[in-house]
């Protein structure tokens, strides 16, 4: 149960108490592109006109903003995007935003431009540097989750999780049959340097032996058990999915460990890398993407600041900043009991 405000959907405003002095907002895309953020991108837009607000994109991130890399935004401007993957707007990861200088440049440069709020569409770190300038000048962020990662406390889904899920799902089906055709251990790792819900699900979604992420050091005995057991079939084949930032290290470590302690076992190592991260968005990451978009245009015109837009049971929410970032969102243990249980 997350415990976050919820919000009712409301198609017909009252905007009498709204702030005449929003005008113009920003929008913009950070950390890891994600895809669907095009989806966020033009709902955003598009809300906002509906809404007589005049919209500016930031380009590449914190790091445009710095810079000034604006562009203005019309309705037109985001035709024909939703179903792209990675970001028109361009993302990056900026260190000079890390840093008070940095951030200063930046708010001169909104200041500058007039931007009165800006739409944050991006992960932890993205919602940590907006919360962190927040605090320090008079400027209102509110944020939509967008990372393969889906590491975010305080909503069910952040958007590019499902496609990018889906991605793994086909990679290691095609995996699988080479594994099985060859009698061959595969080691595959997927992203996540922190997280392992994409590794936890692609892993049930893909029949995987045994899962590594970094959220249970259990699994390791796991691990153990079933190379020491033998295989089920004879051909001794199998999947071990693990996550990028599983403890000992990646898949090239485990498969050390594996060929040091089974010199006997044929294994190899698949990391998927950022193939990842492409692709057309799912049908539900386009409408989580456009619900969200358009939620976050509604706290701004509410006069909300440092909050990030979710998606809690069907509904969505309002999460504060320094919640979703700093909480973790917890992994399912019922999903690694179940994979134990049919790993017979
Ligand atoms: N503690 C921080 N203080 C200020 N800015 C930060 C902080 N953490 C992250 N950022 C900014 O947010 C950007 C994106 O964060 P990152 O962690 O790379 O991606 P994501 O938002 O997807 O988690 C960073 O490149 C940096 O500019
Ligand atoms: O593309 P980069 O900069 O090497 O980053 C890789 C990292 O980005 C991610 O794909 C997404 O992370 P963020 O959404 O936090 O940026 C991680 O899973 C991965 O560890
Ligand atoms: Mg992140």
């Amino acid at each position: 149960m997350i415990l976050c405000h919820m919000v009712d959907n409301k198609n017909m405003r009252d905007d009498s108490h709204r702030k005449p002095r929003l005008q113009k907002i920003g929008v913009f895309t950070s950390g890891g592109d994600a895809p669907g953020m095009n989806a966020a991108i033009r709902a955003v837009t598009r809300a906002a006109i509906a809404n007589k607000l005049k919209v500016v994109g930031i380009r590449r991130g914190y790091q445009g903003m710095i810079e000034g890399d604006f562009i203005p935004l019309r309705s037109a401007d985001v035709s024909g995007i939703i179903q792209l993957g990675g970001t028109v707007l361009r993302t990056a990861r900026s260190n000079e935003f890390r840093t008070f200088e940095g951030r200063q440049k930046a708010w001169l440069q909104l200041q500058k431009a007039g931007i009165d709020a800006v739409v944050v569409i991006g992960g932890d770190g993205s919602f940590t540097g907006a919360l962190t300038m927040s605090q320090e000048f008079n400027i209102s962020f509110v944020g939509i989750p967008a990372t393969i990662d889906n590491d975010m406390y305080g909503t069910d889904y952040t958007i590019g999780y499902e496609t990018a899920l889906n991605s793994v799902v086909c990679a290691v089906d095609k995996i699988r049959d080479t594994a099985v055709s060859h009698g061959r251990i595969f080691i595959v790792e997927v992203m996540g340097r922190e997280a392992g819900l994409l590794a936890l699900n692609g892993g049930i979604a893909c029949g995987a032996e045994v899962i590594l992420i970094p959220e249970s050091k259990e699994q390791h005995d796991e691990l153990k058990r079933f190379l020491d057991k033998g295989y089920r079939h004879k051909e001794r084949s199998g999947i071990i999915m693990v996550a990028e930032g599983d403890e000992p290290g990646g898949a090239l470590k485990i498969a050390e460990q594996v060929r040091r302690e089974h010199p006997d076992l044929d294994v190899r190592v698949s990391i998927l890398g950022h193939i990842q991260r492409g692709g057309s968005p799912t049908a539900n990451d386009r409408v989580n993407a456009t619900r969200m978009g358009v939620a976050a245009v509604d706290a701004l015109l509410d006069d909300q600041k440092s909050i990030m837009i979710g998606i809690d049971d069907g509904k969505i929410v309002q999460v504060p900043f320094n919640k979703a970032v700093k909480l973790n969102h917890s992994i399912d243990g019922d999903l690694l009991d179940i994979q134990r249980m049919l790993n017979i």
